[in-house]
This record gives C-alpha cells, sequence and structure tokens, in this order.
C-alpha cells in the first residue's frame, strides 16, 4: 500500500463574526446552493443574498460566542481518526477540506500532493447524500481534478453516503436512548428527528436523494433503538421565499405543543457535529418556540463529534474502502437533469412577447444592480471583483 490520506469534507463556519458575510458570500456563489438561470448572475446575487442575510446570521453566531465551532471539532474528528486509524495498522494522514471557510478544499488538496499521497479515501462528513453538500464537495473536487495530471496519479476513491451504516446508526440509537433516559417516562418521549431542509425542487426536479436518505437513517435509528417512542421527522434551516422540504420543524414543535405533547427530545439528523443549526437554532429557538407551545421537557440529543464509537465508524468505513474497487467523481450522483427555471424560447424580431419579456428581464436586471450598490455600498462589477 502507498502513502494513504484521507480526505475529510465539510461545509466550513465563519470563525468570527467579521467572517459571516464573506463565508456567506463563498456559499450563496455556488451554484449547487443558490440555482440561478444564468451563470455571470451567480455572483452578484450572491453580493447581494450574503450582504442582506449578514445581519441575521451575525446575530446568531453571536449567541453562541461570536463564531461556528465547526472547524475545531472537524479537527478534533480529523485527529482521533487519525489516531484510531494508526491503531489499527494504518498509517494514514487526515486532511479537512472545507467548501466555504478555512481550511478550504483548495488547501487541502495542496496538502495531500505536497505529502506525496498515493491512496485517497474521500469522506464528506455528511452521513445523508445531497447535491447542496456532498455533491457539491464532489463536484469542486472532480474539477480540481481535470485541471491538475499529478493529482490524476493518485489512486482515489469517494464514499458518497453513508446514512445506512450499522455503526453510524447504532452510535445515533445508543445517544438517543441515553438522552430518552433523562426523562421521566423514556417510552411515552416524542422523538423528534429534525434534518437540514433543502429546497422541495432539489428532491422532486433534480432526483436529490437526500430526504430518502434521510427517511431511511430515521427508520433505521428507530428500529436500532427498540422502544416503542412516536416519532416525527421534520425539517429545518429553511432559507429564501422557495418552498422547502416539508413539514417545517417550527409548523410541527408548534403543532405537536397544542395536540398536548410535553416531553421531547430532538434528534439533529443531518449533523455529526455540533454547529450553528444545533446550538443556536435548536437549542435557543426551538426551545423557546415549544416552551411556548406546551412543551415542558424539551431536550436535543447532542451530535456524536468525537465519541470513540463514532470515530471507530468513520475508521472502519475508511478500511473498507481501501480495499474496494475505487468510486470516480463521475460515479457519484449527478442532478438528473438541471431545473429551468426559464421556459427555452426562440427569437423572434419586432414589438412580440418574446421581446417585451426580455424588456422586462434587463429592466429587473439593472434595478437589481440598483438596490445591490444601494444595500452593500458595491457596484455589482465591484462585488463580482471586476473593479
Ligand atoms: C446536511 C447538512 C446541510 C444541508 C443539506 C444544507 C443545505 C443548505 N444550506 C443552506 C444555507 C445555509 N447553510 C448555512 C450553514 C450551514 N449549513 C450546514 C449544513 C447543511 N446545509 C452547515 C454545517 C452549516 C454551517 C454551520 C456553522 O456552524 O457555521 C448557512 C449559514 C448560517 C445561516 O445564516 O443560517 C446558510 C445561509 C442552503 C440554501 C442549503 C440548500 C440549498
Ligand atoms: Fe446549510
Amino acid at each position: 500500500m502507498g502513502r494513504v490520506g484521507v480526505l475529510l469534507l465539510n461545509l466550513g463556519g465563519p470563525e468570527q463574526l467579521k467572517d459571516v458575510r464573506p463565508f456567506l458570500y463563498n456559499l450563496f456563489a455556488d451554484p449547487e446552493i443558490l440555482r440561478l438561470p444564468f451563470a455571470w448572475m451567480q455572483k452578484p446575487f450572491a453580493g447581494l443574498i450574503s450582504t442582506m442575510r449578514a445581519r441575521t446570521s451575525r446575530d446568531n453566531y453571536r449567541q453562541i460566542g461570536g463564531g461556528s465551532p465547526l472547524r475545531r471539532i472537524t479537527e478534533a474528528q480529523a485527529h482521533a481518526l487519525q489516531d484510531d486509524l494508526q491503531a489499527k495498522g494504518c498509517d494514514a494522514q487526515v486532511y479537512i477540506g472545507m467548501r466555504y471557510w478555512h481550511p478550504f478544499t483548495e488547501e487541502a488538496v495542496n496538502r495531500i500532493k505536497q505529502d506525496g499521497i498515493e491512496e485517497l479515501v474521500i469522506l464528506p462528513l455528511y452521513p445523508q447524500f445531497s447535491i447542496s453538500t456532498s455533491g457539491s464537495s464532489i463536484r469542486l473536487l472532480e474539477k480540481i481534478w481535470s485541471e491538475d495530471p499529478a493529482l490524476q496519479k493518485i489512486k482515489y476513491t469517494v464514499i458518497s453516503s453513508w446514512h445506512d451504516r450499522p455503526g453510524y446508526v447504532q452510535v445515533m440509537a445508543d445517544f438517543l436512548r441515553q438522552e430518552l433516559d433523562q426523562f421521566e417516562n423514556p417510552d411515552q418521549t416524542t422523538v423528534f428527528f429534525s434534518a437540514h431542509g433543502v429546497p422541495l425542487s432539489y428532491v422532486t426536479e433534480s432526483g436529490d436523494p437526500y430526504q430518502q436518505e434521510i427517511e431511511a437513517s430515521t427508520q433505521l435509528i428507530m428500529e436500532a433503538l427498540k422502544r416503542p417512542n412516536p416519532h416525527i421527522l421534520a425539517y429545518q434551516s429553511r432559507v429564501g421565499p422557495m418552498e422547502w422540504l416539508r413539514p417545517y420543524t417550527t409548523n410541527v414543535i408548534a403543532h405537536l405543543g397544542q395536540q398536548g405533547v410535553k416531553d421531547l427530545v430532538v434528534v439533529p439528523i443531518s449533523f455529526i457535529s455540533e454547529h450553528i443549526e444545533t446550538l443556536q437554532e435548536i437549542d435557543m429557538e426551538y426551545r423557546h418556540l415549544a416552551l411556548e407551545s406546551g412543551i415542558e421537557n424539551f431536550r436535543r440529543m447532542p451530535a456524536v463529534n468525537t465519541h470513540p464509537d463514532f470515530i471507530d465508524t468513520l475508521s472502519e468505513m475508511v478500511l473498507e474502502y481501501l480495499d474496494k474497487p475505487s468510486l470516480r467523481f463521475s460515479q457519484v450522483f449527478r442532478p438528473q437533469k438541471k431545473i429551468k427555471l426559464y421556459p427555452q424560447e426562440r427569437w423572434e424580431w419586432g414589438m412580440t412577447t418574446t421581446a417585451e419579456r426580455w424588456n422586462g428581464r434587463f429592466a429587473m436586471v439593472g434595478f437589481i444592480a440598483l438596490l445591490v450598490e444601494l444595500i452593500s455600498g458595491y457596484g455589482p462589477l465591484h462585488l463580482a471583483g471586476l473593479l
């Protein structure tokens, strides 16, 4: 076996309040997160939306100490995984590649190259695959690989999804059981699985397997729990005006309260590390909503973070994939079709409907450009980095 590397992929999070806007810009500049009909719109829109969201987002990060703990936890996971692999006889180097903040994926790939890694296991730290998370990171790697012949010499494999790995399911069930045992009536407590949402069209139009994988994980965890608790699944963290996967966590919590549910344990199903969605959204916003709605005992299951059983699952997975035939970037799920936001049109001269429509669009672009400048103090060309 040549020099082995493991590349952990994650989203990244702002470490300080001043990082929030540029972090949001990176996130919204990704077409896998925010889909626009024309590529040239992406950067100006990312500038606009990141500026508009920055204040709310900063307030939320302020409430959890002024930044995301994601980097610290992912680094601790990487160290623990490296030690565990070593203990199992595999001398691997573990790297972290974040999609939207430091340490960026590009930095990790440079280190992998410098270290002369010959065999690489690529492991997204999202148990369930989504176009917007693992998919986006893998697309980026595919692009970096296609531009660098030195990388093409590395034997790599991708673990694109691990939502049904028995070790992951078991550790989630064990964590849930421990949390339930804190209640007076553990078997009657309602188990509330809360997953990060995605826009509905990702699933219905692009075939994102995310919802199906979330539902499968939920089912498997309940089976491994071997308890009779009522359980429900909902989706949190909706951003923007589009419809996202339903039901929404906020609606379900309020409804359960109205129905007389008193004991509720929230399981953050799509997260394996603590971050803003667990520490602020669930622990603060949803707790407040639950108590207001009549729920008396509200607890949240902690994320598995660096628990030895979880790290053991990760290292077993890495060792297994080193022995398997490799999964190439091109074999990872791709959207079945790009969402068409605008119908295809054929140009006609004269005062036709098509001309009217295009006039309207150009006027809208001009209006948005004006708004961008008013809100951010920079023109769209500045935000796009062209001036
Ligand atoms: C399974 C995990 C995640 C999915 C699916 C996902 C999709 C998704 N997210 C946004 C928008 C935002 N996400 C933000 C932060 C954030 N999201 C995830 C995970 C998933 N996102 C993580 C791990 C984080 C980082 C958290 C941290 O601690 O810093 C944010 C920024 C925070 C905020 O302002 O709320 C946004 C915005 C979209 C649009 C989307 C699917 C298309
Ligand atoms: Fe997100």
